[in-house]
């Protein structure tokens, strides 16, 4: 079952220190009937065959209702019942073992107090975050704190969704509004009230009123547009959406482009440039900015001048210079205001070999010579460097220079000659993966599988080198 953010709006978890007269069942039935949006099992006194006997009943009443059913720690009652998932804390078994036993199908909840639980958490495989205790709760004594500053950092910083947990009640929950969570789980402020339905009934109205509204992370794309969608601003606002980052762009210049080559430019003026990125920066506010076709000096004062202005983060500067058909991108003079004005400001810089060799101003014909060109150009403009190989004979391995350390970034060559838009959707990837708050290290990694998956669907359009599935991840019905 893959769960939807919705289905973490109003989490009741089951307590028998409630039951107050009531079976567990009667309870839930109210539970479900008052809207709640999923159901964990929770027993941490019972003996095994009460615990599966108790599961399957409540999971039966789940399942009627079209509620996922969760079972807390217990992986064999989660299997044995083949639950909808299983929810596991930071004492118990080690994320990354449990998916490894569940499977890619069964949802996976872990608990996180800190960033770093939250981050290891995502990439181990959580589907969704407990984050807690968010106020003090009579259930888990000795459940660390989180202050509502850690549980913005942990919104901010992973891409699952989470849910708050500890001490929440009707009356408290307002001050968790706008922490990015998407719902909250409770025990007691349902099972321990008189009235179990209308409890539930108050907390999921007043849920869906506080945390209908979702945040994500945004990336900027300043590029200019590819009429043939594999290229520039349309790769990358593919790229970023499907790395769930929402994209903003300003556009450079327009470009009458297929597979086979540029027919034409129109060229954005330097005071539309301008207005576009003022516009963008002072609304949505970008976590990361890419930048790939810029052709004229002009247009490169206006970006730096903008950049530096807003104060802008994690800038991607894809030296784009001649397009994969071979047309040229940008004008001569304008390699040298790139050079002055841009690449200072890069966090990281995307050249790839025939770039690297204008940047360097040394040939590029081994491993070794991108070694030394990265590291001329890396000392020179004082920002990291990921010189590409996918113009090199038998591989396409990239290097990242950063920090003084060299690091390479294997990668097979595929045997696809539709590499059209493959610089821009990896510049596109890594700033994505830098808005989303992952290192330089991680986020070049991952844009580079990224790419290979793109490559490896194989797509066959056009007459030329046509352009990759950006969407390979997302639309697999159709592979
Ligand atoms: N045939 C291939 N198989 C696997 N990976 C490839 C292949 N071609 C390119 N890549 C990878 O794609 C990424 C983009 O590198 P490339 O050198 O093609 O950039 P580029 O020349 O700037 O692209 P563009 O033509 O869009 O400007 C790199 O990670 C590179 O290793
Ligand atoms: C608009 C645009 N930007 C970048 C490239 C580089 O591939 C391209 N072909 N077109
Ligand atoms: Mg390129």
């Amino acid at each position: 079952m893959k769960l939807d953010k919705k289905d973490l709006l109003l989490y009741a978890i089951t307590d028998r220190s409630w039951l107050n007269g009531m079976t567990m069942e009667e309870q839930l039935k109210e539970a479900i009937t008052g809207g709640a949006t999923i159901v964990q099992i929770r027993e941490k006194n019972m003996n095994y065959s009460d615990f599966l006997e108790e599961a399957k009943s409540l999971y039966k009443i789940c399942k009627s209702s079209n509620i996922p059913f969760i079972v807390n720690d217990n992986i064999d009652i989660a299997r044995e019942i083949n639950a909808d998932g299983i929810h596991v804390g930071q004492e118990d078994m080690d994320a990354k073992d449990v998916r490894a036993i569940i499977g890619d199908k069964m949802i996976l909840g872990v608990s996180a107090s800190t960033v770093e639980e939250a981050i290891k958490a995502e990439k181990n495989g959580a589907d969704y975050l407990g984050v807690g205790a968010v106020f003090s709760t009579s259930t888990k004594k000795d459940a660390d704190s989180v202050s509502y500053e850690e549980l913005k950092k942990i919104c901010d910083a992973v891409s699952i969704p989470v849910v708050a947990i500890g001490g929440i009640t009707y009356d408290n929950m307002d001050v968790l509004k706008d922490s990015g969570i998407c719902g909250i789980s409770v025990i007691s402020a349902i099972f321990a009230q008189n009235d179990i339905r209308k409890a539930t009934e108050n907390l999921k109205n007043k849920s869906e009123k506080l945390f209908k509204y979702h945040k994500m992370p945004v990336a900027l794309t300043i590029a200019g547009s590819d009429s043939s969608g594999g290229a520039g601003i349309q790769a990358d606002i593919k790229t970023m959406t499907v790395h769930g980052v929402f994209a903003e762009s300003a556009i450079t210049a327009l470009t009458a482009q297929n597979t086979t080559g540029v027919m034409s430019v129109f060229e954005s003026s330097p005071e539309f440039l301008s207005e576009q990125l003022d516009s963008v920066f002072s609304d949505i506010y970008p976590n990361a900015v890419k930048i790939g076709m810029v052709s004229s000096c002009n247009l490169i004062h206006v970006i730096s001048e903008k950049l530096r202005e807003y104060n802008a983060k994690n800038i991607v500067v894809d030296p784009v210079m001649i397009s994969t058909s071979g047309s040229r991108l940008i004008e001569e003079d304008a390699i040298k205001t790139l050079k002055e004005e841009l690449f200072p400001l890069a966090s990281v810089l995307t050249p790839n070999i025939p770039e690297a060799e204008v940047i360097s101003g040394i040939e590029i014909k081994s491993t070794e010579d991108m070694i030394k060109a990265s590291k001329i150009i890396g000392d020179n403009f004082k920002c990291a460097v990921l010189c590409k190989g996918g113009h090199s004979i038998n591989d396409a391995n990239d290097l990242l220079y950063s920090n003084g350390e060299f690091r390479w970034f294997y990668g097979k060559r595929i045997e696809n000659n539709n590499t059209h838009g493959t610089g821009c959707t990896l510049s596109s990837a890594i700033a994505s993966n830098l808005a989303k708050g992952k290192n330089l290290e991680m986020s070049v990694l991952e844009a580079k599988n990224y790419i290979s998956g793109a490559l490896s669907y194989m797509l066959d359009l056009g007459k030329g080198s046509g352009p990759m599935n950006h969407a390979f991840s997302v639309h697999g019905e159709y592979k």
